[in-house]
């Protein structure tokens, strides 16, 4: 296994956001972490990236526990994360904004691979190499807030796989983005694992998960209600009041 969360619980004063969850996700799976709002998905998330403390619970990778280790560590480890709300740096070109998801190589010298010399050139390659991955090349040297919302999104993939990850963790990639371009995530998604990264991915587009993912667990309540294959779990009656309520035009496009 490459991940794995035994009995994890947080809370945050009357609200239970993880409540014993328990899963495990598999070397070179796409795994989906679904539920309704406020199911305490990115709360996992910020746990597994140590960005939050589980008040209990074990976090495992690779056979090593996790739990108690800094978001540095982490990534040293090469656990990396995108964000639900877009964390890029305005003014700063796409070339720019993926280097800075290096740091793990800067030692602590934020500014080191703006210097020159050998270092920025091979830094700025790596980059680069992860640019034209996503499928920005062409506008490499754009400030990123010149771009459309679609392509930030895509810049802050590209930045999160600059940090050389095995494990990558996206929270919803696709938010705000029209149906073409999530699709173009999907195929995105997809060539990642062929890289040999396993995918966690959170994303309320019930079709970007049937498309790509391998197995899927659903969060309610902060607690695991059902982990099965993508087609699967819409059949499961808990899931289906839980996650999409009584709806019959939105479990029609689950089951599609
Ligand atoms: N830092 C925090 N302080 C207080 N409550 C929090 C905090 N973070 C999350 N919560 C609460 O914990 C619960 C789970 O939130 P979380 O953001 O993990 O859910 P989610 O499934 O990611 O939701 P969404 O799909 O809306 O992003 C919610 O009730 C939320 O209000």
């Amino acid at each position: 296994m490459t991940l794995e969360l035994q009995d994890v619980r947080k809370r945050f004063g009357g609200v239970v956001a993880s409540d014993g969850v328990t899963f495990r996700v598999g070397d070179g799976e796409i795994f989906g972490l679904i539920g309704p709002n406020g199911a305490g998905k990115t709360t996992a998330v910020n746990l597994i990236t140590a960005y939050m403390r589980p008040d209990s619970g074990q976090i495992r990778f690779e056979d090593t526990e996790i739990t108690r280790l800094k978001p540095r560590q982490l990534a040293a480890r090469g656990v990396s994360r995108t964000f639900q709300s877009l964390r890029l740096f305005e003014g700063v070109t796409v070339a720019d904004n993926v280097l800075i998801g290096r740091h793990r190589w800067f030692e602590g010298h934020v500014l080191l691979p703006f210097l020159g010399g050998k270092f920025e050139k091979s830094q700025r390659a790596a980059a680069l190499k992860w640019v034209d991955f996503v499928g920005l090349g062409d506008v490499a040297a754009e400030p990123v807030d010149s771009l459309p919302y679609g392509l930030r999104r895509k810049v802050e993939i590209a930045r999160a796989l600059a940090l050389e990850p095995r494990l990558l963790l996206l929270d919803e990639p696709t938010a705000g983005m029209t149906r073409t371009e999530s699709d173009e995530v999907a195929g995105l998604i997809r060539r990642i694992r062929e890289h040999g990264i396993t995918v966690l991915l959170i994303d309320h587009n019930i079709s970007l998960v049937n498309q790509v993912c391998d197995r899927v667990a659903v969060l309610d309540f902060g607690k695991v209600i059902a982990e099965d294959e993508p087609k699967a779990i819409w059949q499961n009656q808990l899931v289906r009041r839980a996650y999409l309520g009584d709806d019959e035009e939105t479990m029609t496009g689950a089951d599609s």
